[in-house]
């Protein structure tokens, strides 16, 4: 298996490269963003033919790599179309859209752990797919346990998808959240992962993504699409059929099966909503991760009153059109906004809504979709530096 990695010195990048020593894959195009410390280490190990970086630091890459034999490049939408595999998108946030589109419109099969390509732009995705020949598999735990359930199943035998939340690291308190500071939101409970999917985890917004990432992938109404708080992150998925029978998808909290998985399925995955096809022939990978079959598994209902992003998530992926990709753009600039000490953890939320409130109806293309995600950071970033309350 040869790999393309987008966002290889990122969370989900690293995790697939140590998913490709333990199996022995190699590795022909890297592309990561500004880290050239570890990307040099990732070089020497991997030797890919085509490396990609940041625009910002394409100069001193090219002074620093250029006694090597590659091809260095600043476009991760380039290096998302050249001959893999399979593509592992890692990249976080809206920059790994055009990569996902290129990719499949290349016809590549792509294994997804860039969830925002699917909230902001799910039709759009598939007709690119469609199109280019390209597949998807999801990578998110999630997902690829609503994957696994769903596997050998007809979609219309399927009456609801419950994603389960770790609850983040403020699901016992406390009751006001007005004062948690970032250091506080960056401690997720049972995951280790980059920090805006951390604090999103934190505000329960990475779960209302997740649940217009899993109706867009499965073609499922969001009516049909629950959430329940599990602290234990042991369970990652359940699928409730319309005869009673229930399937969970469970396994340790670490990524490296769900990217096994997601890259061994690939090359013969999903071509449009729902069409799970895993044909997965796959070594193991973390055996010694071990059986977690041990202990209480604790289930609960989430808490709105205090978690409103999982509410606005909805509200978005429910009026469709441009609403998920204004919510996902302020989210975006929220984010950073907290984790800078600009706005307070309660802001979150509330700055999202605002945006909301004053995004347009309208179709979504994708001219819309670019013009919506400009208006919504634009619009986020006056709402930060003038107050979210003004
Ligand atoms: N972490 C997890 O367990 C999970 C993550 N996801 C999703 O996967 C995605 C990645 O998450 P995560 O790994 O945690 O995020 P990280 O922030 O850890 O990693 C993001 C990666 O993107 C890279 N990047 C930034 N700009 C560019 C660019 N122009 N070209 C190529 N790469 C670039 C960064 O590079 P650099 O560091 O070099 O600047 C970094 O390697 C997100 O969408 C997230 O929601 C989904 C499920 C689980
Ligand atoms: C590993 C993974 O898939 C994350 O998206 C995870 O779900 C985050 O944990 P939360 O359940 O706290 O959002
Ligand atoms: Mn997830």
């Amino acid at each position: 298996m040869n790999l393309t990695v987008l966002g290889s010195t990122g969370s989900i990048g690293t995790q697939t490269l140590d998913v490709a020593r333990e199996r022995g894959w190699t590795v022909g195009v890297l592309a990561a963003g500004r880290n050239l410390d570890l990307l040099a280490a990732q070089i020497a190990e991997w030797r890919p033919a085509v490396v990609s970086v940041d625009g910002s630091v394409y100069a001193e890459a090219s002074a620093r790599f250029s006694s090597l034999d590659i091809r260095l490049i600043a476009d991760p939408t380039e290096a998302a179309t050249l001959p893999a595999d399979v593509v592992v998108n890692a990249m976080s946030g809206l920059p790994g859209l055009a990569p996902t589109r290129a990719a499949l419109e290349s016809g590549r099969a792509v294994a997804l752990a860039t969830k925002e390509a699917m909230v902001t732009a799910a039709a759009l995705i598939w007709e690119a797919a469609a199109r280019g020949g390209g597949r998807l598999v999801p990578i998110d735990s999630e997902h690829t346990g609503v994957y696994q359930c769903l596997n050998g199943e007809a979609l219309e035998d399927v009456a609801e998808v419950i994603l389960t939340a770790s609850g983040g690291p403020f699901r016992d308190g406390p009751a006001d959240l007005s004062g948690v500071t970032p250091a506080q939101a960056l401690k997720h409970p049972s995951w280790s992962m980059g920090q805006k999917i951390t604090i999103d985890s934190a505000t329960l917004m990475n779960k209302g993504l997740e649940v217009m990432e899993c109706a867009s992938l499965y073609g499922l109404p969001l009516s049909q699409v629950g959430v329940v708080v599990h602290p234990q992150s042991l369970v990652h998925a359940a699928v409730r059929f319309r005869d009673g029978s229930l399937k969970a998808q469970f396994g340790p909290a670490d990524m490296r099966l769900a990217i096994a998985y997601a890259v061994d399925a690939a090359p013969d995955g999903m071509t449009r909503p729902g069409d799970v096809r895993a044909a997965r022939r796959g070594a193991a990978v973390g055996e010694h991760l071990g059986w977690p079959m041990r202990g209480t598994w604790e289930f609960r209902e989430p808490d709105h009153a205090r978690f409103p992003c999982l509410g606005l998530a909805y509200r978005a992926g429910e009026a469709g059109g441009l609403l998920p990709a204004a919510l996902n753009a302020a989210d975006e600039v929220a984010v950073p906004a907290f984790l800078a000490g600009q706005i307070g953890f309660t802001d979150i939320p509330r700055l999202i809504g605002r945006v909301l409130d004053e995004t347009p109806a309208g179709t979504l293309t994708w001219d819309t979709l670019e013009e919506v995600q400009a208006w919504a950071t634009a619009r986020a970033h006056e709402l930060v530096n003038g107050g979210v309350n003004s």
